[in-house]
């Protein structure tokens, strides 16, 4: 029972002596580059790189879009030294390499070097898995991981020299648990989260930090185009819709702090601490909720699924009656 007890407080010594974090990164002049940055999560989080003071690029294939975001980015600059500005860059993260080089050392050359990258740009997809057509695999994979892969390799060598940055990848609580309809979708954001694992090891020593951000459903024009199945939508609805200022926020406070992983909310909290595997932790009480709340957390999370193979069973149902019904009306 002694030890029991003992053992909660071995855990934050121990991980208050091991959890490191590089130093907090001030935005105040430093270069943000935002890919997806003219809409949703990515425009909210340049908003909020803006008023800390940091130079704002963003990235995305429409540049119409990309003006109209500029100008809504703008008035939340804070004045920190003349140079402060928005910039737009039309890219398209998926176009071959040599582009998407060209385009990032362009913008370089204007505003200096990229200190941090936010990885927004994604497109996302949920159907049944026969109704998803393979070109749709493909064209996620494409936009949402070697579109992060890219845009990374180009920055990545110039942080390492200066000895200073971030990196951050937008994947989904989709990349933490596939629920029914992303099988096209969810293997794009886990797979970012094989890539940051790997990432955050080798940068550590270059005082580069990565950041992997694992949003619920989020109020963005991109949600709201989404045409999802109703088991998607049901399944989904669990863990809430956030608005995208709150997990861009979020998103921005985590990156300068260092922060491996960022989450938000309560079902957010949850599944992170669950399914934490062998990701990096650097804050001590993460560490101290991972190891006191994995197993019961997954109680939680078994009740979970149970509840959403529920729901997907109903659909089925539903949808066989529906079928019936119209192929009797029909006879
Ligand atoms: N909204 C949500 O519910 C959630 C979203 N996410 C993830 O967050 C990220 C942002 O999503 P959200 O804010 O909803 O997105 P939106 O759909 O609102 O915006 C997407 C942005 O990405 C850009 N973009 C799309 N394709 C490309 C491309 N090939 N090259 C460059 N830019 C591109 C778009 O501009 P343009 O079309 O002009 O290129 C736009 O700026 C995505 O990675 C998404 O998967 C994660 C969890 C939940
Ligand atoms: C103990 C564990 C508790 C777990 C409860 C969590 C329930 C999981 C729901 C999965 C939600 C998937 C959201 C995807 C959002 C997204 O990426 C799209 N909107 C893309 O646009």
């Amino acid at each position: 029972m002694f030890l029991v007890m003992l053992a909660p407080v071995v855990i934050i010594v121990v991980f208050a002596i091991v959890a490191s974090r590089p130093a907090r990164l001030r935005l105040r002049g430093a270069h943000v580059l935002i890919t997806g940055g003219s809409s949703g999560i990515g425009l909210e989080i340049a908003k909020e790189c803006a008023r800390q003071g940091g130079f704002i690029t963003l990235a995305a294939r429409s540049k119409s879009k990309l003006e109209e975001a500029k100008l809504e980015v703008e008035p939340h600059l804070q004045g920190g030294g003349e140079r402060q500005c928005v910039m737009i860059l039309p890219l398209d993260v998926s176009a071959p390499y040599d582009e998407i080089e060209a385009g990032i050392r362009g913008i370089e050359e204007k505003l200096g070097p990229v200190d941090v990258l936010i990885n927004s740009a994604g497109i996302s997809y949920a159907k049944a898995f026969e109704d998803t057509p393979v070109e749709k695999f493909e064209e996620l994979m494409k936009v949402n991981y070697l579109g992060s892969v890219n845009c990374t390799q180009v920055v990545l060598p110039g942080m390492k020299q200066r000895k200073k940055g971030r990196i951050v990848f937008i994947s989904s609580q989709a990349g933490q648990t596939s629920v029914f309809g992303y099988s096209a979708y969810s293997a794009t954001k886990f797979a970012l989260r094989g890539l940051a694992e790997t990432l955050q090891m080798e940068v550590k020593p270059h005082n580069i930090a990565v950041t992997i951000s694992f949003p619920p459903d989020t109020d963005t024009p991109g949600f709201r185009a989404e045409d999802k199945p109703e088991e998607t939508n049901l399944i989904a609805e669990t863990s809430g819709l956030f608005a995208a200022d709150v997990v861009a926020k979020g998103v921005v406070r985590d990156m300068v702090k260092g922060e491996y992983m960022s989450i938000y909310g309560l079902d957010g909290f949850m599944l992170g601490h669950m399914t934490a595997g062998m990701a990096p932790c650097n804050s001590t009480l993460s560490a101290l909720f991972q190891v006191l709340l994995m197993s019961p957390l997954r109680i939680v999370g078994l009740a979970y699924l149970k509840s959403f193979d529920g729901i997907v069973l109903k659909c089925m149902q539903k949808r066989e009656k529906a079928k019936a019904a119209t192929s009797a009306k029909n006879d």
